[in-house]
């Protein structure tokens, strides 16, 4: 991936924390989240994770303004994001790329990607028939910042291809371009590896390493891969049944009594998973299963099992 890369940086704004500061949501009578505090430090690749329904989305839909927190307060730098509307929260410096795809299929990379730069203008220069000299330039400005970032993704070749017609890892690429064209200093990935086989999720984890390391953005991503967790995080904070049960280093997380019982289900006390009650079940580094805990049951609210449709990802 890096070979692909521009190398150029945007360095148009301070890389700032962001804090999420006793945070809850509620659905009704249901607490999604229930007053959960972390902090993703700038420049930073941060994980959530957690099993089924622990909160993750909802936490990400709470920083990007999609969902109303309930209590709490989430800030990037000194700017308070709690209650400002999703289009705003991008242009203060939050991209977000989604699991399920935000690309318009018909419409080509190019287009997609300069949607999300309309964020930064308010897509008012393309509303107003490009007339005036000095629209044609800013107009000219976004167009290759557009391409610069396209190329930077290794989706520049596709420039003026419907994204629809791409294959899946490369309309990924398209929508984390989407997502960088608001400039952002904090880029939210949801799953970035789901329906990835090993080979793509190797290059995504370039990739995000890459957004890191050559633009400065801080990187916050929800995943069920625990390679790609643990391999590529600074930090990881987990979720379980709404609550925050670790955030730590990943070599801390990983061997932590409350994250395997999550996982598993069942622990031992000694923080030991007993395995033998979940088939197939395995947190990386406790040598239960294939440590992958997306394809792990999960004992549902009720206590049940809830078996989980995903798919093994590595
Ligand atoms: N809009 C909503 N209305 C009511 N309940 C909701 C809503 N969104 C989420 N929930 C509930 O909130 C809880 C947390 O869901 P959330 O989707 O945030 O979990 P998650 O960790 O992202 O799970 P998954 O890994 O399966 O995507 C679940 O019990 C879910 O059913």
């Amino acid at each position: 991936m890096s070979g692909q890369t521009t190398g150029r940086t945007p360095g148009r704004r301070d890389v700032r924390p962001l804090r999420v500061s006793e945070v809850t949501v509620r659905f009704g009578g249901l607490v999604a989240v229930n007053r959960v505090s972390f902090t993703v430090e700038p420049g930073s690749i941060h994980a959530l994770i957690g099993p089924n329904g622990a909160g993750k989305s909802t936490c990400f839909n709470a920083i990007s303004g999609v969902c109303r927190i309930s209590s709490g307060r989430i800030t990037l730098g000194d700017v308070d994001l709690g209650r400002t509307p999703p289009h705003r929260i991008a242009a203060l410096g939050v991209g977000r790329a989604f699991q399920n795809l935000a690309l318009s299929p018909t419409s080509t990379v190019f287009d997609n990607v300069m949607l999300g730069r309309h964020a930064l203008t308010g897509g008012g220069f393309l509303g107003h028939g490009l007339r005036a000299p000095w629209l044609r330039r800013a107009a000219r400005r976004h167009a290759d910042r557009v391409a610069e970032i396209c190329d930077f993704l290794g989706v520049a070749r596709y420039l003026h291809t419907p994204a629809g017609v791409l294959p899946y890892g490369d309309q990924k690429r398209v929508d984390i371009a989407r997502a960088l064209a608001v400039e952002p200093t904090l880029l939210m990935l949801d799953e970035p590896a789901a329906g990835m086989n090993a080979s793509e999720t190797a290059e995504m984890a370039a990739l995000i390493q890459d957004v890191r390391d050559e633009l400065g953005v801080s990187v916050l991503f929800v995943e069920h891969d625990m390679g790609l967790v643990m391999g590529i995080a600074d930090r990881v904070t987990v979720l379980d049944f709404g609550r925050l049960i670790a955030d730590d280093v990943p070599s801390v997380v990983q061997r932590a009594p409350e994250v395997i019982a999550a996982y598993l289900g069942v622990d031992d006390g000694q923080g030991q998973p007993a395995v033998k009650t979940r088939a197939g079940g395995g947190f990386p580094g406790t040598g239960g299963g294939n440590g992958d805990p997306a394809t792990s049951p999960r004992p549902g609210r009720d206590g049940r099992a809830e078996p989980d449709s995903r798919e093994a990802m590595g």
